[in-house]
Formats: structure tokens, C-alpha cells, sequence
């Protein structure tokens, strides 16, 4: 049962308009085909009201209404009036699951609790509403007070309930005891249908979710990436796979391929980002960084788990910076059809090191930048002139300036310029240089921006810059993560050329 709507919604921050809850409630099952949905609680909200109304119209239409299910309350009446007029056919009735809370919170005794509790299920029934029990608290309860969890239980089984609902409210279990608790439920109540809830507290909630099956559970509560209060709930994606992988002998209904749609079309409803390393759905956790290990996915697929990409609808990619290798290069590379010779390949594997070991990011999309940059025919260039060092400056109603060090043959001139703006100063302080030498540089024509598409990078922004010199054109380029310092990189370029 997936609860993201309820549960999920619980979210510190996040609401989702009726629309957005119906879309949800469609794509969880028609397309990954989760058996239920939670989709609100009772009583909230007028914008909950029709939110639920908008759901069971839908789901009245298409045959899945049976599925729809809805949080409510020992209120006597009012929970079960709520339900009836939102169309609602499935309620999951909160009650104590704990002593503690049943004295604290309710301050009634366990034979008043059951006697209120059977008459709204009786309610419910009259009125064609199925009824799943909550314990709330049911963990604790277990711990601290089981005398009165089973007597408890000993009451629902005569009830006309279809599940029994145990959640770890405040995510305290360990994955021994979710193991321990749920056996003993199912072995003392053969023939019981109990659903397993999750919280994340202690990062423990998948972990949870697979012992609590291997101990008979026979449903779960997860949510699309683990939204909810707190530390949140056992993620869908991850329990989904891991019950796949590791537990014999148990089937869900869920379409592993369409569990990242259902991620992000949440995380875009919601606001609530999605984690990069995220397991099955995080934007990094089909992506190979180490050099090594895209090696080795060549070689007899030495880097395999059982969860690969494809499963989910999503693609391996190889990431590009410091501790890339060939191997992560060339992947790169295959994927936009360019092929380079082994010395080429390894310039450009050099060049990608140097731009990550500054902290900068490469995509896929800066290769052919990088290519063109690092192969052009400037690379056979012997280079003669350095810039050595520059201070620029830019400020609010202040000339730009820059003071330049730059290295001609082995001999150092530092000079100091104003200009329009950074470059303009720079070429400036360029020409001082160069007409105490007594050479005319050549004339700046056309100089041109452009950043890798995609918008992704952060590492690279190329200048293009063409010179005109006694009716001469040519072109130089410079590649930089500054704007500014790659155009003084393609003019450097030009130095060395003239
Ligand atoms: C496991 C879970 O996550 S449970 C999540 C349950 N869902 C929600 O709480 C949804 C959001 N809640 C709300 O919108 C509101 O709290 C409402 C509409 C449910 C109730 O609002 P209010 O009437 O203003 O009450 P308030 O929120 O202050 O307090 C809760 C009341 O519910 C009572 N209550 C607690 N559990 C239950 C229960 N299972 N059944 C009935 N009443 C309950 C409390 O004792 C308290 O009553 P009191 O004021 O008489 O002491």
C-alpha cells in the first residue's frame, strides 16, 4: 500500500493541490500498480474533502475504488459521515496501539477503546465502508505494554476488519525485533491479513520492511522516496527492489519500470528534492565515478549487481573528472560516436583530470569542447609568450583595471590599464606591452561565448575569439571555467601564434 498521500504528505512543508493528488493517485495504479493507496486522512481540510471526492470519482469510474483507502478516527460518527461523502469505500481506523497512548492521549481504558472502536467498524459496515485497524504506536506497545496489544488484537479478530495495520510509529525498531514482533502476530493469528508500516528514524525503515516480510507480513506501507514526518517512511523504490532480490517466495504487483516516473513527478509536485544518492532513484546512483570500476565494467561486467539501471528505466552513465580513467572517457565518448586515437585520448583524459582536481564538474556534454580545445592545431605550437600574472578588478562606478605580468622570450613586462570592462583593460594593459616593442597586435573581430548545452556544467565556458591581421583572419579559443580567463587564454593563443 502505498501512502504518500497520507503518510507521505506528512511531510514537514508539503501539500499537494487536489489535481496533483489525483495524477498521483493514477500514475501509483495504473502504471506502477501498487495494490492500494492511502490518499488522505479524514476531517483535515476542505481542500482534503475534495482532493478524496476527486479520487474516488476517478477511481468509481475505473474499477480501482476498492483500493482507495482513507485515514480516520474513533469519532463516532463523524469520521465514518466524512467518508460516505467523499465516495470513499475503504477507511483505516486510527487506534491506540500502546497502553501509554491509549492512557495518555485518549485517557480511556483498553474496554472502553474496543467497545468504541466496534461500534464505528459496525457504523462502517452498515454503511458499506470496509475497515482496516491501525495500531498506533503498535512498536512500543509490543515492547512495553504486549499484555494489551493482545488482548487487543484478541478483540479485532472477531471483528469484521480486513487487515490489521502495525506501524513502527516513531521508528524505534531494530530489524531483529520487527522480525520477532510480526512472527509472533502472524503465528498467534494464522489466517490474519497484517500490513507492516515503516519509519525511517534510524534509517533503518527498508531494513525493517524486509524482515517484517520475511516474518509474514503480508502487506507493507512504503512511499514514493520515502516521503513523510520526520525522517520519513520505507521508500517504495527501495523496498520494491530489495523484496525482488533478496525474498523468496514473495511477489508484489509493483512495475519496477515505472517507480522513477512516479519519483519525479512527486518530487516536482511536492518541492521535496530527491536525494542524489538516493538508492534506485537518486540522480548519481547508476553513475560510475572510479576509473577502475568503468574498467572493469568492460571486462566481463567485473562491476555487476543485481540492480542495474535498466530495470528501473534508467541508464548507467560514467562520470567524468579527477578519478576518471580511460575506460570512463571512452564510455563517454561511444555514447556520442567520437572516436580518438590512444594518444588523443589520453590528452584529453589528462585534460579532464586537471579541470576535476580543481572541484569542477564535466558532463558528457564539455567533451567535444575539451576535444576541440586540447587537439586544435595550436596544440603543435611552441609557446614563447606567457601571461604570467593579472590582478583584475571590477567594481560599481570604477573603471575596470588590470595589472598584467607577462613573459616575451624569457624577459618580464608588467604593465597597468583601465578599459570598458575586464577584457578590454586586459588587451590594454596588452598593447602598453606590446608598443614599448613596437609590434601592432592584430585587430580584434568577432569574439563569441558559448557554454556546453544542457546547462549542467559548471566547469567550462568556451571563447572563441577571431583576429584580423594584414587581411589575414584566424581564429584562436580558450577554455576556462571564467568567462574572462578564457578569452585571456585564447589571447595568449594569439601571441603565440602572430
Ligand atoms: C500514524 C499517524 O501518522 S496518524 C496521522 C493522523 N492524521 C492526522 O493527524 C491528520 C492531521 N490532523 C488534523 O488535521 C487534526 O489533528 C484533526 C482534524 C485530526 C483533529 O483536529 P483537532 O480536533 O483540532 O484536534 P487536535 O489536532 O488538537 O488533537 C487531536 C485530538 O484527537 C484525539 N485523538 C488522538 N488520536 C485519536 C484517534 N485515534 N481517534 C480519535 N481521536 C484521537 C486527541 O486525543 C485529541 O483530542 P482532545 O483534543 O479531545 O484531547
Amino acid at each position: 500500500m502505498d501512502t504518500t498521500l497520507r503518510d507521505g504528505e506528512q511531510t514537514s512543508g508539503v501539500s499537494f493541490s487536489a489535481s496533483e493528488k489525483l495524477t498521483i493517485a493514477q500514475l501509483l495504479l495504473t502504471e506502477v500498480q501498487v495494490d492500494r493507496i492511502e490518499i488522505a486522512s479524514a476531517r483535515v481540510s476542505e481542500g482534503e474533502f475534495e482532493a478524496v471526492k476527486k479520487i474516488t470519482e476517478w477511481a468509481n469510474n475505473n474499477g480501482f475504488i476498492g483500493r482507495v483507502e482513507v485515514l480516520t478516527f474513533v469519532d463516532g460518527e463523524t469520521s465514518v459521515n466524512w467518508m460516505l461523502e467523499a465516495g470513499a469505500k475503504v477507511m483505516n481506523l486510527l487506534t491506540k496501539g500502546s497502553l501509554n497512548h491509549l492512557t495518555h492521549q485518549l485517557k480511556k481504558t483498553p474496554e472502553q477503546h474496543f467497545e468504541e472502536v466496534g461500534a464505528v467498524i459496525a457504523l462502517a459496515l452498515k454503511n458499506g465502508i470496509d475497515t482496516n485497524v491501525y495500531l498506533e504506536d503498535w512498536s512500543n506497545g509490543m515492547r512495553n505494554s504486549k499484555e494489551y496489544v493482545l488482548q487487543y488484537l484478541d478483540f479485532l479478530v472477531t471483528q469484521p476488519v480486513k487487515r490489521i495495520l502495525l506501524p513502527d510509529t516513531l521508528g524505534v525498531l531494530i530489524p531483529e525485533e520487527a522480525f520477532n514482533y510480526v512472527k509472533e502476530l502472524v503465528d498467534r493469528y494464522p489466517g490474519i491479513h497484517f500490513d507492516f508500516h515503516a519509519h525511517n528514524d534510524y534509517d533503518l525503515g527498508t531494513a525493517n520492511v524486509l524482515e517484517a516480510v520475511k516474518a509474514g507480513a503480508h502487506g507493507l506501507h512504503l512511499t514514493v522516496n520515502g516521503m513523510g514526518e520526520r525522517a520519513g517512511n520505507a521508500p517504495l523504490a527501495s523496498a520494491i527492489a530489495v523484496l525482488n532480490d533478496y525474498v523468496k517466495n514473495v511477489t508484489t504487483s509493483v512495475k519496477e519500470q515505472s517507480l522513477y516516473k512516479v519519483s519525479k513527478l512527486v518530487e516536482n509536485f511536492s518541492g521535496f528534492m530527491i536525494p542524489a544518492n538516493k538508492p534506485v532513484v537518486g540522480e548519481n546512483v547508476f553513475t560510475q565515478t572510479a576509473g577502475i570500476h568503468a574498467d572493469g565494467d568492460k571486462k566481463n561486467n567485473l562491476y555487476y549487481n543485481d540492480l542495474m539501471p535498466e530495470r528501473f528505466g534508467r541508464q548507467r552513465k560514467y562520470a567524468l573528472g579527477k578519478t576518471s580513467g580511460k575506460a570512463n572517457i571512452e564510455n563517454n565518448l561511444n555514447e556520442l560516436g567520437i572516436q580518438l586515437s590512444d594518444a588523443d585520448l589520453k590528452k584529453v583524459t589528462q585534460r579532464i583530470i586537471e579541470l576535476g582536481d580543481r572541484k569542477e564538474v564535466v558532463t558528457q556534454a564539455d567533451l567535444p569542447y575539451i576535444i576541440s580545445d586540447v587537439l586544435d592545431s595550436y596544440s603543435a605550437v611552441e609557446e614563447n609568450v606567457t601571461v604570467e600574472n593579472y590582478v583584475l578588478t571590477h567594481s560599481k562606478d570604477l573603471r575596470p583595471s588590470v595589472t598584467l605580468r607577462i613573459k616575451i622570450d624569457g624577459e618580464v613586462f608588467e604593465e597597468h590599464a583601465q578599459g570598458d570592462g575586464q577584457y578590454d583593460a586586459f588587451m590594454n594593459a596588452l598593447k602598453k606591452v606590446y608598443a614599448d616593442k613596437k609590434i601592432c597586435l592584430p585587430q580584434l573581430t568577432d569574439y563569441a561565448v558559448r557554454i556546453p548545452p544542457g546547462g549542467k556544467s559548471d566547469a567550462l565556458c568556451e571563447t572563441i575569439i577571431t583576429w584580423s591581421k594584414e587581411g589575414k583572419e584566424f581564429k584562436t579559443r580558450g577554455l576556462d571555467s571564467d568567462q574572462t580567463v578564457s578569452a585571456i587564454i585564447a589571447t595568449q593563443k594569439m601571441l603565440n601564434i602572430i
